[in-house]
């Protein structure tokens, strides 16, 4: 097992150079409601980080931020000119058109796709779709599809922006724990292919363990980072093998103290075993 570190700052220079760089992102909305507080996170080229908090912390903010959605309200946000793709819980893909269609539709507004014929975007379309082994679901609309199947046509949409950098949120939240492993696995294998770098953001710290180069875990409102974890398990990991068990009690011993030094409880409990962790 990895032995957490003490740092609370988070970042990681060891021969990656920084694909992500946050340096004292502090984010109020409207007159006070401070969400973050001075945030200083990088993340290494081609670099796997979770980021891990109780329910508020500011987490889908801080991933909003750096996909520039929403404005810092202080400090510098650094994303070296890499092209960023975002993906959210809920694939949110347009029911009128096929999977193909969606797909394609990414790679018309996006990237080299621009410059492409529709046949060409429509061969590509399909060619991600096999990547996210959905080949020959092109035709389909997204009702016809699983909620697993979704979230992958969401990732080959994301795959289609030719992104350097890939945010998550939690966007594997809402489906069964066999799904998830599997587009675990698949994720991961895609994260490797193209060296991604990718922020992942989850209540469930097994999956953090399972995925996660480092987890990164945030305070509870305002959010700053409080605690990182190298995480040095070897891969493939499985989400209910010992050592990601172990080490994912290890953080949630953490993340519970953070959930409790303050006075009001979390919205949504952190997953431990049962629904999230499975
Ligand atoms: N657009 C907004 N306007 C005002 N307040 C906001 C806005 N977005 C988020 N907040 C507030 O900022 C804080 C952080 O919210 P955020 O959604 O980033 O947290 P989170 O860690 O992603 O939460 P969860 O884990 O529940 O998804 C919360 O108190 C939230 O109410």
């Amino acid at each position: 097992m990895t032995a957490p570190t003490k740092e609370l700052r988070s970042s990681r220079t060891d021969g990656h150079e920084p694909a992500v760089r946050l340096d004292a992102v502090s984010k109020v909305y409207g007159r006070d409601l401070l969400a973050l507080d001075r945030v200083t996170l990088t993340a290494g080229r081609g670099e796997f980080v979770c980021l891990l908090g109780a329910s508020g912390c500011g987490k889908s903010t801080l991933l909003n931020l750096v996909a520039g959605l929403d404005h810092a309200t202080a400090g510098e946000i650094d994303t070296k000119g890499g092209r960023i793709a975002m993906m959210f819980q809920e694939p949110a893909l347009f029911p009128w058109l096929t999977v193909s269609a969606n797909i394609e539709l990414a790679l018309r507004v996006t990237g080299k796709g621009k410059s492409t014929t529709k046949k060409e975007r429509r061969a590509r379309a399909a060619e991600l779709l096999e990547i996210v082994h959905l080949g020959g679901f092109g035709a389909k609309r997204p009702h016809e599809l699983s909620g697993g199947m979704r979230q992958r046509v969401a990732l080959a949409r994301a795959l289609a922006q030719e992104a350097d950098v890939l945010l998550m949120d939690e966007p594997f939240g809402a489906l069964d724990a066999m799904t998830r492993d599997l587009l675990h696995d698949e994720l991961e294998r895609i994260w490797r292919e193209r060296e991604l770098t990718v922020l992942f953001v989850t209540h469930n710290v097994r999956e953090a363990v399972r995925l996660g180069d480092r987890v990164v875990l945030l305070s509870s409102r305002p959010g700053t980072v409080i605690q990182e974890f190298p995480i040095t398990l070897d891969r493939p990991r499985r989400t209910d093998s010992g050592e990601v068990a172990g080490l994912a009690a290890t953080i949630t011993d953490r993340l519970r103290q953070e959930v409790l030094r303050h006075a009001k409880p979390a919205r949504r409990p952190v997953a431990t075993g049962a629904r999230g962790d499975g």
